[in-house]
């Protein structure tokens, strides 16, 4: 059995992938206040029967050092996904492409094969949001990090010492009171920055984008936006698929 995982900064997601090339549901767990690790060895634990696990993850060496360790104990074999200069189609716009991060490498990925042919601006939106513009070639343009809209807040409301109140029910622009005042001045907020960065992108690109959209807070971000956009929750799980075929296939 093979296991697909992405450890962001806040959940850890993850999909089975089966003989035939079948995607499970992404699940997902929020770390809270426990280690990413213990989430990851939970996660091994209820998969006794497991065989691979194709990694990606923006934690630390000692992150990635723990992982290989309890991997090789439980004699799973581990491919953990690094962005690269150039790999599956997609190269990289980073002056240093070991710096993009390897959750962006690995939707650009996913991006470029969803999108078929066209250019595509992939928006992830975690703990961070972050905005990059793939030409119709696989080139990455480049690409911007925002906070995400959970981050943004909290930034806010740690500044005020915690004094502040926190609501995203129900946003609307003319908020009555401090928690919707806060929450719908962070959604709008981003969801300006989101169609600005677009705009601003497409102009610079040789046609119209598929404008992609991912992330923990995709489907709350997805109505308030104007233009198209096309939302996949576990984008990231079909990038991972996608290296995982092309690293086990021989013929290919
Ligand atoms: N059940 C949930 N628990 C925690 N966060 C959630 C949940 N549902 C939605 N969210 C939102 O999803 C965001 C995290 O999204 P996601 O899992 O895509 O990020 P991440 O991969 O951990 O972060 P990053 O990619 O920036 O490292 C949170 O900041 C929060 O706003
Ligand atoms: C921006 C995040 C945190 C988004 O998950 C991640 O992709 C990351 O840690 N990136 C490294 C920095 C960069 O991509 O430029
Ligand atoms: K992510």
């Amino acid at each position: 059995m093979v296991l697909l995982v992405d450890a962001g900064n806040s959940r850890l997601k993850w999909s089975e992938l089966d003989a035939a090339g079948n995607l499970s549901a992404q699940q997902a767990c929020a770390y809270g206040e426990r280690p990413a690790l213990a989430a990851f060895l939970d996660l091994l634990d209820a998969y006794p029967a497991l065989e691979h696990i194709t990694l990606v993850h923006v934690l630390t060496h000692l992150f990635a050092e723990s992982v290989q360790e309890a991997c090789a104990q439980r004699s799973v074999s581990l491919h953990v996904v690094h962005a690269v200069p150039k790999a599956y189609g997609v190269s990289s716009g980073y002056q240093n492409p070991a710096t993009l991060g390897a959750d962006r490498f690995v939707g650009l990925v996913a991006g470029h094969r969803l999108a078929a042919g066209r250019p595509c601006i992939v928006i992830d939106c975690g703990t961070a949001i972050t905005v990059d513009a793939l030409e119709h070639d696989g080139r990455h343009l480049g690409g911007l990090i925002l906070p995400g809209l959970q981050l943004a807040a909290d930034a806010l409301i740690a500044r005020a010492q915690g004094r502040l109140s926190l609501s995203f029910e129900h946003p609307g622009i003319f908020a009555d009171n401090t928690g919707k005042a806060i929450g719908g001045g962070c959604l709008f907020g981003l969801i300006g920055a989101i169609e600005g960065i677009c705009t601003r992108m497409q102009h610079a690109m040789s046609a119209v984008p598929v404008r992609i959209l991912t992330g923990g807070d995709s489907t709350h971000l997805r109505p308030w936006l104007h233009d198209e956009f096309v939302v996949q929750p576990d984008l990231l799980m079909h990038g991972l698929r996608y290296i995982t075929g092309q690293e086990t296939c021989t013929s290919c």
